[in-house]
Parts: C-alpha cells; sequence; structure tokens
C-alpha cells in the first residue's frame, strides 16, 4: 500500500537562503522543500503553513501548527505527517502538538542546521530521513518525533543544546525504545493566555516579577539556578505573586538533571514549594512554559499541574 505523508511547512533555517545583506531568511515553500524527495511507494504532500523563523513565532502561530497536524490527521488515509520547523523553538511547538495527540500515527519535527543554499545544507537528509520516519508502521504509538542528523527521539524533555552542531537536540527518548509514559492535555488554543519567564541570578530581586504580574500574566516560569533556588527577594515576590492567583512553575537553569527541592534559607526550592510554587522536575523552561500554556488553556486545577510536572 502506498504510505500517504503530509509535509507541513512553517519556515525555519531549513527553508532559509540568504537575502541580499547575507541574511538568512525563510523563503523556500513545501513544495520545494520536498521537490526531487519522495521515495518510491510513498506520496507526499506538501502544505504551507508559515514561512517564519521559529524564533518569531506567535503563541497563535503554534495554534496554528497545532491545527494543521490536526487537520493533516483527519483524513484517515494519512500515514503521518512531517512538520518542517526552525529549530529555536522547535521543542516549544512539538511539545504542544504532542500534549494534544492522542493518534497513533506518527507526527514528525525536523528542521536544519544550515541554510538551503548552504553547500553543508543538512535540511535535505533530515526531511528525507522524516519522510521515512513517518511513514514506518514501527514509530506508531511513540508521540511526536523529533528527527534530526540520522536519529529519532520523544518530545517531552528535548531541548536544543548546541547552536552549531549537527545534532542541536538531546534530552527525548531514542526511538525505537521503550514506548514512552504520556501525559496528554487537551486544550484549546493557548494564545490569549500569558506566561512569563523571569531568571534567577546573584543579585535578583522581584521587580520583573512584579512587571509580569502588572502585565496580566497567568502563569510564570521561574528560570531558577541549581535545584530550584532564587534569591530571597525574588522568593518574596513568588509568594505575591501566587498570593494574587499566579501559577509559577520552577525550573532550573542548569541543562540536565532531576530537579528535587532541597535547600531553605528563604530564597531555597523549598521555601518556594512552601509559597505555593510548583517545582519541574524534568521539563526545562521553554518547555515548561508550554506544558503550562496548555495546562492553564485546558482549565485543569494546581493538582493536575502539579501532577504534571511532577515526573
Ligand atoms: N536552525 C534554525 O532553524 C534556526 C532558526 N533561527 C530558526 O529557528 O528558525
Amino acid at each position: 500500500m502506498t504510505a500517504r505523508v503530509i509535509v507541513l511547512s512553517t519556515g525555519g533555517t531549513i527553508a532559509s537562503r540568504a537575502d541580499d545583506s547575507g541574511a538568512a531568511v525563510p523563503t523556500d515553500t513545501a513544495a520545494r522543500l520536498t521537490a526531487g524527495l519522495t521515495p518510491e511507494g510513498m506520496h507526499v504532500e506538501a502544505r504551507d503553513l508559515l514561512s517564519t523563523d521559529s524564533s518569531a513565532l506567535t503563541l497563535a502561530d503554534l495554534d496554528t501548527i497545532r491545527a494543521g497536524v490536526a487537520e493533516a490527521l483527519a483524513d484517515p488515509a494519512v500515514t503521518g505527517v512531517v512538520v518542517t520547523h526552525g529549530t529555536d523553538t522547535m521543542e516549544e511547538t512539538a511539545l504542544l502538538v504532542d500534549l494534544g495527540h492522542a493518534d497513533p500515527r506518527p507526527v514528525v519535527f525536523t528542521g536544519a542546521q544550515h541554510r538551503a543554499d548552504d553547500p553543508q545544507a543538512d535540511g535535505p537528509a533530515n526531511l528525507a530521513h522524516a519522510l521515512a520516519v513517518a511513514a514506518d508502521p514501527a514509530m506508531q504509538g511513540h508521540g511526536v518525533l523529533l528527527a534530526f542528523a540520522g536519529t529519532v527521539q520523544t518530545v517531552r524533555g528535548v531541548t536544543k543544546s548546541s547552536t552549531d552542531a549537527p545534532q542541536p537536540f538531546s534530552g527525548g527518548l531514542p526511538v525505537p525504545g521503550p514506548t514512552p509514559q504520556r501525559m496528554l492535555v487537551a486544550s484549546g488554543p493557548v494564545a490569549g493566555l500569558r506566561v512569563d519567564v523571569v531568571a534567577s541570578y546573584p543579585g535578583a530581586d522581584g521587580t520583573l516579577l512584579r512587571a509580569a504580574v502588572a502585565a496580566g500574566a497567568d502563569g510564570v516560569v521561574l528560570l531558577a539556578t541549581g535545584n530550584g533556588n532564587t534569591t530571597v527577594e525574588l522568593a518574596a515576590a513568588v509568594r505575591e505573586a501566587i498570593e494574587s492567583g499566579v501559577t509559577v512553575v520552577v525550573c532550573s537553569r542548569v541543562p540536565t538533571g532531576a530537579v528535587d527541592a532541597l535547600y531553605g534559607g528563604g530564597g531555597g526550592a523549598l521555601d518556594l514549594v512552601d509559597a505555593g510554587a510548583i517545582v519541574s522536575r524534568r521539563l526545562r523552561a521553554g518547555q515548561a512554559r508550554v506544558a503550562l500554556l496548555a495546562l492553564l488553556a485546558a482549565g485543569v486545577g494546581e493538582q493536575w499541574i502539579g501532577a504534571y510536572f511532577g515526573v
């Protein structure tokens, strides 16, 4: 049977070429990206969703991508979906799609580290691989996948951890591998909600967190140091924010490792938990923000939010 794969193009380096000033700008359409890449026994349909560098995506754009995937999968004859996307925020969009993806068919994100007009262009090889993954029955049931530089990984926990390595992503589970435990969050659009990220560092006070609350934040992700710790001053602002009804999720700025609340002293993670903050055990700030947006959009209570971030 002919596999039927839909490619949704959103922009990013994979679709970029140098403009007159030498700056990389997304220009290539889905049809141009897929030209000449269709393997025998596969039907590829190219659709243009967006043409944006992923650093410039809005929450409405993320909703558009999620809706584009759902529309593609509404056709039962479709075998799988590939999303071409910039690498800067691929971990965010891919997680948002994954949170609502109950269908076993593969949705595969890919991109490139080098522009389409670069002699080292890696986009065509990454896209060819992603097409094969999307058509492969063995790739079903793992949620949204990220195919890059010849490897496939699950999406939860992924961060872009290198700006220039051929494989910029780490933190997911390798596929094939044990089927991951996934927590689905069925939510409506996330556009219209506001979740800000506020960083902690030596000498940080509560000014920026209070500004986020004044701007109408529904939630705040605190990018904390170490095991989720901050300064006494910022911890006081966290307590105020929570008392005013804002959900605060604490992440670590340390790239890897589980985050466990161990420290006190007024600004330690134990103090933040005492104030009502939720510690994100595994997800780093970018994905924690998207998960919090989806959880808030789904209207689930604090207990659910705590359960989501506790694993
Ligand atoms: N490699 C890339 O795709 C980076 C680009 N700035 C983007 O995220 O759209």
